[in-house]
C-alpha cells in the first residue's frame, strides 16, 4: 500500500482482565507530528503503544489508518507503518545485522523505500560494530539505540517510543531525539521527563483522561555542541549502499 498519512484512535479502551486500564481515549497523528504520552507510573502508557501496534487486543475503539482498520490493512501492513520501540532490552538471538537481514524476507516489506542503517548508527554515537555482536553482550544503552536505528532504517510512517532515551546518557539522548525530530515518521513517545517535552515540543496526551496539550517550544541550553560532520540529516543521506540494504522486517523488535 502507498505510505498512509494518519493514524486516528477513536475510543480506544484496553483492559487487563476485568481491569479497565484505558478508557475513550481519542486523538489523530498525522506525519511528520510529535505526541508524547505523559502519565504516572502504570497508568498505561505502554499498553497504549502496543494497542496502537496491535500487539495486544483492544476491548473496544477503533484505529485506522487513512481510514482503514488493521484487519482491512491486514496485520503485517499495520505493524509495517506504525511500529513500536520497545523499553526495554530485545530479546532477540543472534545480532542486530541478522535482524535487519532476515526482515528483508517480510513481504509487508518488500519494496518500501530503507534508511542509510550504518548512517544512522554513526549518528547515534555507535561504532558500526555493534550491529555484528550478539545482543546479549551489549549494554542497556547500546542495545536500546541499536534498535531504534533498526526501527528508523525501515522508515515507519508512525514511530511508538516507549520511553527511548531511559538508558541514555544526557549526549546520546540529545543524539537520539534530533534523529527522531529529523525522520520524517510520526512519533507517539512514551517520556517521564519534562525536559525533553520542553526541548522538542509538539502535543502531550496526558493519561488516564486521555486530554491533549500543547507543549511549549522551550530551546535547551543544555545540548552539547555537536560539529558540523555529525550535523547531517541522515535522512537525506541515502546511498548506494542502502540498496544492498534493501527490504526489512515488520517490527525489528517484536517479542
Ligand atoms: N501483561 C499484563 N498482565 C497484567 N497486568 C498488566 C500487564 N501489562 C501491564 N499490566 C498492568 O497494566 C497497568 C499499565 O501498565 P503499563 O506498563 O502500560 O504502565 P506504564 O504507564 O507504561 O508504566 P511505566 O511508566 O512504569 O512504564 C499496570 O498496572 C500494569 O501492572
Amino acid at each position: 500500500m502507498s505510505e498512509a498519512s494518519t493514524l486516528e484512535v477513536r475510543d480506544l479502551k484496553r483492559a487487563v482482565g476485568d481491569r479497565a486500564i484505558l478508557t475513550d481515549i481519542s486523538f489523530t497523528v498525522r506525519r511528520g507530528d510529535i505526541l508524547f504520552v505523559r502519565g504516572p507510573s502504570g497508568v498505561g502508557k505502554s499498553l497504549l503503544l502496543r494497542a496502537l501496534a496491535y500487539l495486544d487486543p483492544i476491548q473496544d475503539g477503533t484505529l485506522l489508518l487513512d481510514g482503514k482498520t488493521p484487519e482491512e490493512l491486514g496485520v503485517p501492513q499495520w505493524r509495517t507503518q506504525v511500529t513500536y520501540v520497545p523499553q526495554s532490552r530485545t530479546q532477540q538471538k543472534g545480532t542486530p545485522s541478522e535482524l535487519y537481514f532476515q526482515a528483508q524476507h517480510f513481504k509487508a516489506q518488500r519494496g518500501r523505500p530503507r534508511g542509510d542503517l550504518p548512517a544512522i548508527i554513526a549518528a547515534l554515537g555507535l561504532e558500526q560494530r555493534v550491529l555484528n555482536q550478539p545482543w546479549v553482550e551489549l549494554s542497556g544503552g547500546q542495545a536500546q539505540r541499536v534498535a531504534l536505528a533498526i526501527c528508523l532504517a525501515l522508515k515507519p510512517g508512525f514511530l511508538l517510543l516507549d520511553e527511548p532515551t531511559s538508558a541514555l546518557d544526557h549526549e546520546a539522548a540529545i543524539r537520539v531525539e534530533r534523529l527522531l525530530r529529523e525522520s520524517k515518521a510520526a512519533c507517539i513517545w512514551v517520556t517521564h521527563e519534562d525536559a525533553q517535552v520542553g526541548r522538542i515540543g509538539g502535543r502531550a496526551l496526558q493519561l488516564p483522561l486521555g486530554t491533549e496539550i500543547a507543549v511549549d517550544h522551550l530551546v535547551s541550553t543544555e545540548s552539547p555542541q555537536l560539529g558540523p560532520d555529525e550535523d547531517s540529516n541522515v535522512f537525506n543521506n541515502e546511498t548506494a549502499k542502502t540498496a544492498q540494504r534493501e527490504g526489512l522486517i515488520e517490527v525489528a523488535v517484536q517479542q
